[in-house]
This record gives C-alpha cells, sequence and structure tokens, in this order.
C-alpha cells in the first residue's frame, strides 16, 4: 500500500524523499559529459535532453552502460521508500538541460492522460546552483520541504501524482542539468524491452572480439547549424587559435566527443610528457586564418547555443592549462574509455535479453 494512498488527504504529510550526496561526483561528471556530447534539442525551447533510445539511434549505445548501476540504485530506493519491491518498471530514463529562459509552473508530473503511467519520479541534480546556473529552484506547492536548491549528486524523489504538485524556476544563467527518471507500476511501460528490442537490432553484427566502436551519428547539432550541414557529415579536424590539429575526426559529433572528453578527463590524466609529432600541430598563415572565419560564420548561425554546446563550466580553467600533448593523449584515452563500454554492452546485452531487463552484470560472467 502506497503512503500517498494510506494517508488520502493532501494536507497530511506528503510522499517525498530527497537525498543527499546520493550520486558522485565522478557520476554526474560522466553523465554530464555522455549529456554534452550526444544531447539533442529537447522538447521545449532552452531544452535538451539525452534520452536512452536516442544514444541507441545514434550509434552511442555504449553510452548506456553508466546509466545501468545509477537507474538501479534509484530503482531500489523508489520500491523501498514507496514499499513496493519489485513491483515497478522503468518507464523513461534522459538526462535533461536548461539553459536561460527554460522553467516550469506548477504541474504533477501525471497530468496528461497520455503520462497516467507515471507513479513514481526521481530527480537526481548534476550539477549545482549557484556554481553552474542560476535561478532553476524546484518548490513543492505544499508540504515539507517547499524548496529543493538543486546540488550535483543530490536526488528528488516523489509520487507523479497531484500529492506532489512542483514547478521550476527560470533559469537566469548558465545550464542546469538533471537525470530525470520516471517508474510505473504497468509493465505494458516498461523502458527496458523497448531498449533492448532496440539494441538487438542494432548490434546484431558486433563481435565481442573485435568491437567495432562507430562514430556518433549526426542527428540532434543539426538544428543549431545552417541548413547546409552537409559538409559537416564529412571528417573535418580542429582549429584552435591560429593552430591546426592534424588529426582527422569522422564527423562533428566525433570532434564534440573529444572536446567534451578533454573537458572531463583532460586533467586527470597522467602527468607524463606527451609526443606531439612535428606537423601534428600546423599554424594557419593569415589567409588560412580568415578561410576559417568564414566557415563559422558560414555555419553557426546560432552562437549562444553553440557556445553553450562547446563550452563547459570548467573551460576556462582549463583554456589556461591547454596543451595539444595533453589533446592528443586525450583521443587515446577516449577510444580506450569507448571500447570498454562496447564490450561490457556486449559482454551484457545477452543476459539482458534473456531476462528481458537491464542490469549491472556481474563481470564474472563475461
Ligand atoms: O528538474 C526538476 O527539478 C524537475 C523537472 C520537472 O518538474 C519535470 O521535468 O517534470
Ligand atoms: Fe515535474
Amino acid at each position: 500500500m502506497l503512503p500517498s494512498r494510506e494517508m488520502g488527504a493532501k494536507s497530511l504529510k506528503p510522499p517525498r524523499l530527497i537525498l543527499h550526496n546520493f550520486l558522485t561526483s565522478e557520476e554526474c561528471k560522466e553523465l554530464e559529459f555522455i549529456h554534452k556530447s550526444s544531447s539533442t534539442v529537447g522538447y521545449r525551447p532552452n531544452v535538451f535532453s539525452t534520452t536512452l533510445s536516442h544514444l541507441i539511434a545514434t550509434n552511442s549505445s555504449p553510452f548506456l552502460i553508466p546509466f545501468v548501476p545509477i537507474r538501479e540504485k534509484l530503482k531500489e530506493k523508489v520500491e523501498n521508500f514507496f514499499g513496493c519491491e519489485y513491483e515497478l518498471c522503468i518507464e523513461f530514463t534522459g538526462l535533461i538541460s536548461w539553459c536561460r529562459g527554460a522553467c516550469i509552473g506548477w504541474h504533477s508530473d501525471d497530468n496528461r492522460p497520455y503520462l497516467k503511467q507515471r507513479h513514481f519520479t526521481a530527480v537526481c541534480y548534476l550539477n549545482s546552483y549557484g556554481k553552474d546556473f542560476k535561478g532553476g529552484l524546484f518548490h513543492f506547492q505544499d508540504g515539507e520541504p517547499t524548496t529543493l536548491v538543486p546540488m550535483a549528486g543530490d536526488v528528488a524523489i516523489y509520487t507523479a501524482d497531484s500529492c506532489n504538485i512542483h514547478a521550476v524556476d527560470e533559469i537566469i544563467e548558465g545550464e542546469r542539468l538533471t537525470l530525470t527518471l520516471w517508474f510505473s507500476r504497468d509493465s505494458g511501460h516498461d523502458e527496458d524491452a523497448k531498449l533492448i528490442s532496440l539494441l538487438s537490432k542494432t548490434m546484431l553484427h558486433s563481435s565481442i572480439n573485435m568491437p567495432e566502436v562507430k562514430p556518433p551519428m549526426l542527428a540532434s547539432i543539426k538544428g543549431l547549424l545552417s541548413d547546409s550541414t552537409e559538409i559537416l557529415m564529412e571528417p573535418l579536424q580542429l582549429v584552435r587559435g591560429n593552430e591546426l590539429f592534424k588529426q582527422e575526426f569522422v564527423n562533428i559529433l566525433h570532434a564534440l566527443q573529444a572536446v567534451q572528453f578533454h573537458h572531463w578527463k583532460g586533467s586527470d590524466l597522467p602527468n607524463v610528457q606527451y609526443e606531439v609529432q612535428p606537423g601534428d600541430v600546423i599554424r594557419l598563415s593569415k589567409s588560412q586564418q580568415e578561410a576559417v572565419r568564414s566557415l563559422e560564420s558560414q555555419f553557426l548561425k546560432d552562437h549562444q547555443a553553440v557556445e553553450m554546446i562547446f563550452s563547459c563550466t570548467s573551460c576556462s580553467r582549463n583554456q589556461q592549462n591547454f596543451d595539444w600533448e595533453r589533446f592528443s593523449a586525450t583521443i587515446v584515452a577516449l577510444k580506450d574509455y569507448s571500447c570498454k563500454l562496447h564490450k561490457e554492452l556486449l559482454m551484457s546485452l545477452p543476459y539482458w535479453r534473456s531476462h528481458g531487463i537491464i542490469y549491472s552484470v556481474p563481470p564474472e560472467c563475461s
């Protein structure tokens, strides 16, 4: 029996749970990296989202792996708190970021006929009020606590019904990032079944011995660039200031992944002398620099949005320490990271298929 049903009246203690430091800072940063390199334009203006089915559809299935233990941990918490062990399925998992101007008025999360299957909500905050964004405070209409100040690692769990009417203030500055899950008692709305079926189709020909890590597919970034984006599907190189880096990226999302991985992991790489061969970085002539500027103005139609996508909160710190040696080491580390996730996915998928559920498969099974 649910506490909400037991208590019935709205004036009693609302069924909600706020947990601090539920996710580690590393978990938050890893999900931020995934969102920054894979998100797509969201369901409303100034909102970006990364759903698990979007990751599968854009050749980024291995990025599902970091979500797996977090989803499990959250589901267990929600089931324990509401006393419905083994009764719930996950209906939706997504990273959602809100930029300046985004907000949401009073609502419950099941407030549309097509959302009635949503019974419980878990919102994990992946970055922090004051440090990463301004505005964006969360309020419950009734009961305690009234206001939540989003802090990286914290999670708010509540029933999706009218016992928990809530709203979020407008974002004034920066980007506010959450991992949001909805849970349902109705197994017909189980996200896992759909994801396993999609994965089975897309990974049919992958071999665990020769994991073929495919470059991300260009789907999401298009809306931000000019209409003549065909050229951006093609291999490209990065320019920083007046320096051109020789390494070719498969497409713009592949380059974005490298840039975001550098933001996440660049400063953690062991402090050894990285080798950049002569000719790996080429100094551009004045006319080449002008050609780059003209490409920029031709392709980037929304500078504010592009800036946000390609940057992150720690960029200004990283900018000062930037060197191409570290960047080329990052590219190697990104490849290792992608391969590791890809192998884990290939190892796990047969177990997921046979159990019909996405779960952390212990390494001894592989
Ligand atoms: O991000 C939050 O704090 C809550 C967002 C919300 O209310 C929703 O997505 O329904
Ligand atoms: Fe909501």
